[in-house]
C-alpha cells in the first residue's frame, strides 16, 4: 500500500483560497498512491486562533468541495486533514448550531464522503482551541480495501486510551493529522512511536511546516510500523513524504508477539493501606 503525507507549509503570506487550490494540485499529483493524508487545520493554521471563526466553513463548504474533487481526480483515498467547521442543523448527532469543531474530512477515490471526525481532545487548556471549539464525542474508523483506518487529530496523540478504543473498534492504521509546534517536536516523534508499539499498528502522522501566529511548526511528519520502526520521516519544510507499507504486518506482529491478548481489564481500585 502506498501512502503520501503532504506536509503543507502554513504561512500567513498565502491566502486561504490560494492555499486550498495549491493543496488540491498537490493531491492530484499523488495519483497512483492508495492513500493521501493532509495535516490539521491547514487552511488557517492550528495556532491562528483568531482565524478559526473568520474562516470556519460548514461541513460541505469550499474545502470539502475542493478536496472531494481532488480525491476523485487523483483516484485516491484522501484524509483531507481538518477544517474549522461551523456546525449547522443536522450536521451531527450532538452538534449545536454555530458551534465550531476541528473536523477531519475523509473521501473515497470517487470523491464520496467516507467519514468526518470531530477532534475529541482540544488543545490549549483554558485558551485557544480549548475554548473556541466544541469537543467531538465519536470515534471514527474507516474501512479501506487493504486496512482499517483509525482517525485522531494532533493533541489526541497524547491520550493512549483513545487509540486503544480505536484498536478495539478494528483500527490497524492510525492516521493523525497535526499542527504540532517545533518546541515540542521530541514529544511528537516519541508519542508517534509509542502509539505504534503499544497498539501494534501503523502510525501515519502528518504535520505542518512554516510559521503562523508566531508559532514555528515542527514538520517531521512520520510513518511508523507496528514494531515501532520509523519507515519514513520528513524534514522541517514543505514536503511530500511517500511510503510503501504492507498492511498485513499488523496481523503478523499481533500474532508473533501477542501482547494485546494479555491485557487485564476491570482492575480493582487501590485499597487504603496504613
Ligand atoms: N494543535 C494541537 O493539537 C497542538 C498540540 C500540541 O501542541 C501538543 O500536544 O503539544
Amino acid at each position: 500500500m502506498r501512502a503520501s503525507l503532504i506536509q503543507i507549509a502554513v504561512n500567513e503570506d498565502e491566502s486561504v483560497d490560494s492555499r486550498r487550490q495549491r493543496v488540491a494540485a498537490l493531491v492530484r499529483e499523488q495519483a497512483g498512491a492508495d492513500l493521501v493524508v493532509l495535516p490539521e487545520l491547514w487552511t488557517t493554521g492550528a495556532f491562528a486562533f483568531e482565524e478559526f471563526g473568520r474562516e470556519a466553513e460548514p461541513l460541505q463548504g469550499p474545502t470539502y468541495e475542493t478536496m472531494a474533487k481532488a480525491a476523485s481526480d487523483a483516484g485516491v483515498w484522501l484524509h483531507a486533514g481538518s477544517i474549522p467547521e461551523r456546525a449547522v442543523s443536522g450536521s451531527g448527532s450532538a452538534a449545536q448550531d454555530g458551534t465550531l469543531y476541528n473536523t477531519s474530512l475523509l473521501f473515497s477515490p470517487s470523491g464520496e464522503p467516507a467519514a468526518a471526525y470531530r477532534k475529541i481532545h482540544r488543545f490549549g487548556f483554558d485558551k485557544g482551541e480549548a475554548v473556541l471549539m466544541g469537543a467531538g464525542q465519536e470515534l471514527v474508523t474507516v474501512r479501506l480495501p487493504e486496512t482499517t483506518l483509525g482517525v485522531a487529530t494532533c493533541y489526541d496523540l497524547r491520550f493512549p486510551e483513545l487509540f486503544r478504543s480505536l484498536v478495539d473498534a478494528g483500527a490497524e492504521t492510525l492516521v493523525i493529522p497535526a499542527g504540532w509546534p517545533e518546541r515540542r517536536r521530541a514529544h511528537w516523534t516519541l508519542l508517534a512511536q509509542a502509539r505504534a508499539v503499544e497498539n501494534q499498528a501503523f502510525v501515519l502522522a502528518c504535520g505542518t511546516a512554516g510559521t503562523h501566529a508566531g508559532v514555528p511548526q515542527a514538520g517531521h511528519s512520520i510513518v511508523v510500523d507496528p514494531w515501532g520502526e520509523v519507515l519514513a520521516e520528513a524534514g522541517p519544510g514543505e514536503e511530500v513524504l511517500t511510503v510503501d507499507f504492507d498492511p498485513a504486518k499488523v496481523a503478523a506482529t499481533r500474532e508473533q508477539f501477542p501482547v494485546l491478548k494479555d491485557r487485564v481489564l476491570g482492575l480493582q481500585p487501590p485499597r487504603h493501606q496504613g
